[in-house]
């Protein structure tokens, strides 16, 4: 692995799409955990998963045994996202009643059955009815973060609801990326995270980040944490292999002078 320059934003690998392929036979394979594994070992600071209502990709079991996995991994986390009001709960909290790890629960407020993430929460609107889901998760000892549109005048209040970070919805940068539009959504998602990081959030961000605009996003974004990145990353492992490609996600990702 080249290690000249460090990165200071953590790759999160997310599974859900080897889990999409697994389910449509009976054989286990592809093999999630697997998965899990070859990108750990390429340098992947954590795993993300969805587990949806549905259970179209990632299922409770896969869930678990990816936790059980994590134990032989110290210092890499493990991130579950999901619908507090929906399945997401009841899924980290047997987590924990099994003194199994999670480090992060990202909230997402998709409706059941949604194709895919789109928007993030709604402030004030949403605010009442997350706080004690906050707090909930805060007392499993899990870090909370909040899936959010680029808004800077959000931010300030996925902070007073108790959030630890937010994580920024990505896909209006990744659909501009090559267009004129890009500079625009840059500033925008570079406002955003000023603002998350004024009122003293951690900034996260993903959706449908790739190989192509990982680099722009990082170096102008200030202050990103950690990327989450599934669909597009798990395409090219398809075509490079597990292990060539968390390590050309993780090049994108290192700091240049
Ligand atoms: C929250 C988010 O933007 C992605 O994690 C999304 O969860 C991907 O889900 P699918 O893989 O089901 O499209
Ligand atoms: N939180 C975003 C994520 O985990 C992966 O999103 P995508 O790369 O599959 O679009």
């Amino acid at each position: 692995m080249n290690t000249a320059h460090p990165t200071r934003t953590a790759l999160s690998v997310n599974l859900n799409k080897v889990a999409l392929v697994r389910n449509t036979r009976h054989l286990g394979i592809p093999s999630v955990t697997r998965a899990a594994i070859l990108c750990l070992q390429a340098g992947a600071s954590g795993i993300t998963v969805h587990p949806r209502p549905d259970a179209r990709h990632i299922r409770d079991q896969d869930v678990r045994d990816l936790a059980a996995l994590l134990q032989d991994w110290p210092g890499r986390e493990f991130n579950v996202e999901g619908n507090p009001f929906h399945n997401l709960m009841d899924c980290v909290a047997d987590l924990r009643a099994r003194n199994l790890p999670v480090h992060q629960v990202t909230f997402v407020p998709d409706g059941e059955g949604q194709f895919t993430s789109d928007h993030g929460w709604s402030f004030p609107a949403d605010a009442a009815r997350l706080g004690p889901l906050i707090a909930q998760a805060h007392a499993l000892g899990l870090r909370v973060s909040l899936f959010m549109d680029a808004e800077p005048s959000a931010m300030q209040a996925a902070k007073d609801v108790g959030a630890d970070r937010v994580e920024l919805y990505t896909e209006p940068y990744a659909a501009a990326w090559g267009t004129p539009g890009q500079g625009a959504q840059l500033q925008r998602f570079a406002a955003a995270a000023q603002a998350a990081l004024a009122a003293g959030l951690g900034v996260n961000a993903g959706h449908d980040l790739n190989r192509d605009n990982l680099a722009a996003f990082v170096q102008q974004v200030p202050g990103v944490s950690e990327v989450s990145i599934g669909h597009a990353l798990i395409a090219d492992a398809l075509e490079l292999g597990y292990a060539a490609t968390v390590e050309a996600y993780i090049e994108c990702l290192r700091v240049k002078p």
